[in-house]
């Protein structure tokens, strides 16, 4: 008899590493590396992001630096294109800029002012939800070039720091609460 299949929540235990006080005291970081190295990981974990948005938006949103890694492969998982929101200073044109806050500090993201035509349906994908700061800010700048955002994916999502509270309006998946 095959063995039952692993559920997403105990795939995600086994390769998402704590690390505790990094990167600074307090703070209990969720090292998704393990889960992007892992071929069969990366592969559930995309298929599992996107599902219940199928058909629903014409480009994937990713969030620098390791949302990118979920926004390329499922982008060219599901044959849209990928559009790489961008910590400050990165992109060298003409940007929108929107500053926010996150569990361990501020920081600034931008997004080039052309890279998404008005009216476009726009996935955003992260690994973590964690304050909502980061996914705020990106909406916010989808929202600046006229994109519609149909909803936000990430692998896990941090209780009790108020993310989803944060982006109400907005249909967030998660594949795993911790
Ligand atoms: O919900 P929030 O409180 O905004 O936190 C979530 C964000 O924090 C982490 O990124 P980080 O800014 O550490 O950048 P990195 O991906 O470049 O390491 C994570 O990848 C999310 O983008
Ligand atoms: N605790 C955490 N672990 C990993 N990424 C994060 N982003 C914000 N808080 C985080």
């Amino acid at each position: 008899m095959n063995p039952e299949p692993e559920t997403i929540s105990d795939l995600l235990d086994r390769l998402c590493e704590i690390v505790p006080d990094y990167p600074s005291a307090g703070i209990s970081f969720k090292d998704l590396t393990p889960a992007f190295a892992d071929a069969a990981g990366l592969r559930r974990m995309v298929d599992e992001i996107v599902a219940p948005f199928s058909g629903q938006f014409d480009v994937i949103a990713g969030l620098e630096a390791r949302g990118f890694v979920l926004a390329a492969a499922a982008a060219y998982a599901t044959g849209t294109g990928m559009v790489t929101v961008r910590k400050a200073g990165k992109l060298p044109r003409e940007v929108h800029r929107d500053e926010y806050t996150l569990e361990y500090g501020t920081g600034t993201l931008e997004l080039h002012r052309d890279d998404v035509a008005p009216g476009t349906r726009v996935l955003i994908l992260d690994d973590v939800l964690a304050t909502g700061g980061t996914v705020g800010s990106a909406a916010r700048l989808l929202k600046m070039v006229g994109a519609q955002v149909i909803g936000v994916g990430v692998v896990l999502e941090l209780q009790g720091l108020g993310g989803r509270e944060k982006l109400s309006g907005l249909h967030v998946h998660s594949l795993q609460l911790v």
